[in-house]
C-alpha cells in the first residue's frame, strides 16, 4: 500500500533547534523537524540514535537542553513500555482515563478495543495480562481522547500479525480524519504506509519521503 500525501498543510508539530545530552553523551544536537497536521510519519534510526529520547522531549516528558517545541492541538503520548496499575484492570484504567480527560461516555474507547480485539481480557488485573495485550491497552489509552497529535514509541510490538495490520487501519482512519500520528518503527516494511520519515543519524533529524513544506 502506498499513501497519497495529505492536503493539509497546517504544522501540527515543529521543533527548533533541539540539543539534549546525558552527562557527556550528546544525543540530539540542533534537531529540527516539522510534522504537518494528518501526516503518518516515522522515527527511524539505528538502536541508541535517540529516538525515544526525540519522543520524550516533544511530548514534554523530558526537557531538552535547549530548543523549543510547539504542538497545535491535544497531544498524547504512548511509552515504550506501558506505564499501566498491575492492580487494575483494562476497565477500571478506561474509567481512569475517562475521568482525566472528561469524556462524555467510553464509546471511542470501545470502538479502539474492538480493532484490536481485546475486548475479552477488559476484567482481568493487568498483572495477569500478556505483554501484546498490556501493549494494546496503553495503546487504546492513548488514543481515546482522540488526540490531534500522537507520539508512539514502537507501539506494535509484541503485536501479532493480524493486531498490526489493526493498527495501520487505525493509523489509516486518524489520517483520514486530519490527525497526525507520529510512530518511532524500526521495520523497513513500514515505510510505504507512510507520509514522511524523520531518519535520526549523527545527533541530527533528516526527513526524507515528503520533505516538509
Ligand atoms: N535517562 C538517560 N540517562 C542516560 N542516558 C540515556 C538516558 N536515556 C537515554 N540515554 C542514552 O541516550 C542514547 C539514546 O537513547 P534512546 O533510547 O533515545 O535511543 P533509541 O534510538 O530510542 O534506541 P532504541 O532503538 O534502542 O530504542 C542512548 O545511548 C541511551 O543510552
Amino acid at each position: 500500500m502506498t499513501v497519497s500525501p495529505p492536503t493539509a498543510t497546517r504544522t501540527a508539530l515543529s521543533a527548533r533547534g533541539i540539543h539534549k545530552a546525558f552527562g557527556k553523551h550528546v544525543v540530539l544536537a540542533d534537531v529540527d523537524l516539522t510534522i504537518r497536521s494528518g501526516e503518518t510519519v516515522g522515527v527511524v534510526g539505528e538502536n541508541g540514535a535517540g529516538k525515544t529520547t526525540l519522543l520524550r522531549i516533544l511530548c514534554g516528558d523530558l526537557r531538552p537542553d535547549k530548543g523549543t517545541v510547539t504542538v497545535d492541538g491535544t497531544l498524547s503520548h504512548c511509552p515504550q513500555h506501558p506505564v499501566l496499575n498491575n492492580a487494575l484492570t483494562p476497565f477500571q484504567h478506561l474509567r481512569l482515563f475517562q475521568e482525566a480527560f472528561r469524556l462524555p461516555n467510553l464509546e471511542p474507547a470501545h470502538a479502539l478495543i474492538d480493532r484490536l480485539a481485546f475486548a475479552g481480557h477488559l476484567h482481568r488485573p493487568v498483572r495477569v495480562l500478556s505483554g501484546g495485550t498490556r501493549q494494546k491497552l496503553s495503546l487504546v489509552l492513548a488514543l481515546m481522547h482522540e488526540p490531534d497529535v500522537v507520539l508512539l514509541d514502537e507501539p506494535y510490538q509484541g503485536f501479532d500479525w493480524q493486531t498490526y495490520l489493526a493498527f495501520w487501519d487505525l493509523a489509516a482512519a486518524r489520517r483520514a480524519a486530519g490527525r497526525t500520528t507520529v510512530v518511532i518503527s524500526h521495520l523497513a516494511y513500514d515505510i510505504d504506509r507512510l507520509d514522511a520519515v524523520i531518519q535520526l543519524s549523527h545527533k541530527a533529524a533528516v526527513r526524507t519521503k515528503g520533505a516538509s513544506r
